[in-house]
């Protein structure tokens, strides 16, 4: 039932704060008063699933844009693990809909989320309510994605210090009721220390912390050229993404505004580890072969592996 209170084993002093500290939160008291609680796009919910025993040992959660990624990144995390199984019979737990992807190995979910807000920020009330009936604890966000690099060479990864807007500012804007609310970017810093400690523990990782501008569209939106439409000259596009530069951006992409946002609401450490495609002051197109934007999407997926397996003291 979605009001279970998790059972508290030490409920003394700062052990219970900590326990408190280290639990998904929503910040929602309707939900307390649900009979059931549906979880729509994912295809799950609190009366056909045991939440608890199907995800209560979730201590990471890794999300990115594409289906195919994050399938490839469950088998491949199966495989670091080194979990008994075939890592080619890891099954979509979300199969019941086609609008997102789910896989669990250990104690690791990978989610697919669509590209944009609107479309991660459905998948993440809804991870975030799952973690909450399933009792989740310890849980540490990742987004592995790609973007747009600012002055970067192609291929190096970015962990977002600062999740920032159209306007360089640490905030994300949501329209409630007509109203714009607006809520705070913050990710965590430690985390976001100890990535770029892994990167150096690995080869041809190059990753730098820097802020990531999350826009509402790939094209106008990042001042590309090579839209349907362009309402701007080059000159004015080179001159926004210096104004960028400046504000300490290296990357853009789509949805990490929302994404710090939520997680930090619900009281869940978050990174945002995106690999960047081109220097957006070359040009607009992704012109590089196939298998070298492969790789290049596989280096987030390696730092966060490493990360993981040194978290549960598996890397060697
Ligand atoms: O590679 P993913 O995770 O989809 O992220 C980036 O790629 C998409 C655009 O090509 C946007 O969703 C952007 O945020
Ligand atoms: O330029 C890019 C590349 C990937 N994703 C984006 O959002 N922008």
């Amino acid at each position: 039932k979605a009001t279970m209170a998790p059972i508290l084993l030490n409920c003394m002093g700062n052990d219970h704060n900590e326990y408190i500290k280290q639990q998904v939160h929503v910040k929602n008291p309707n939900l307390e008063s649900m009979e059931e609680d549906v979880l729509y796009h994912l295809s799950l919910s609190t009366k056909t699933h045991n939440l608890p025993e199907m995800f209560g040992d979730i201590k990471f959660v890794c999300v990115g844009g594409s289906a195919n990624r994050m399938k490839a990144f469950s088998q491949f995390i199966h495989q670091e693990l080194k979990l008994p199984g075939n890592p080619e019979e890891i099954s979509d737990i979300c199969e019941g809909t086609d609008r997102y992807c789910m896989y669990k190995v250990g104690p690791v979910l990978s989610l697919s989320h669509g590209m944009g807000v609107p479309s991660i920020s459905i998948m993440l009330h809804e991870l975030i309510k799952l973690l909450y009936h399933a009792q989740c604890r310890d849980v540490v966000l990742f987004r592995l994605g790609t973007s747009g690099g600012v002055g970067l060479a192609p291929g190096t990864v970015v962990v977002t210090d600062k999740a920032v807007d159209y306007s360089f500012r640490p905030q994300f804007e949501q329209v409630v009721l007509g109203k714009v609310i607006t809520r705070s970017t913050e990710l965590d810093k430690g985390v976001a220390n100890e990535l770029l400690q892994c990167s150096s523990e690995l080869q041809n990782i190059p990753t730098v912390i820097g802020n990531t501008m999350c826009t509402h569209d790939f094209y106008e939106g990042q001042g590309r050229l090579d839209g349907a439409l362009c309402s701007f000259s080059n000159e004015e596009k080179l001159d926004y993404l210096k104004r960028a530069y400046e504000a300490g951006v290296r990357n853009i992409e789509m949805e990490s505004t929302v994404f710090a946002a939520m997680c930090y609401a619900c009281g869940l450490k978050a990174a945002v580890v995106c690999v960047t495609l081109l220097n957006r002051f070359e040009g607009d197109q992704i012109t590089s072969p196939h298998d070298v934007l492969v790789e290049y999407q596989q280096r987030p997926q390696v730092l966060v592996s490493h990360f993981i397996k040194k978290r549960l003291g598996k890397a060697v």
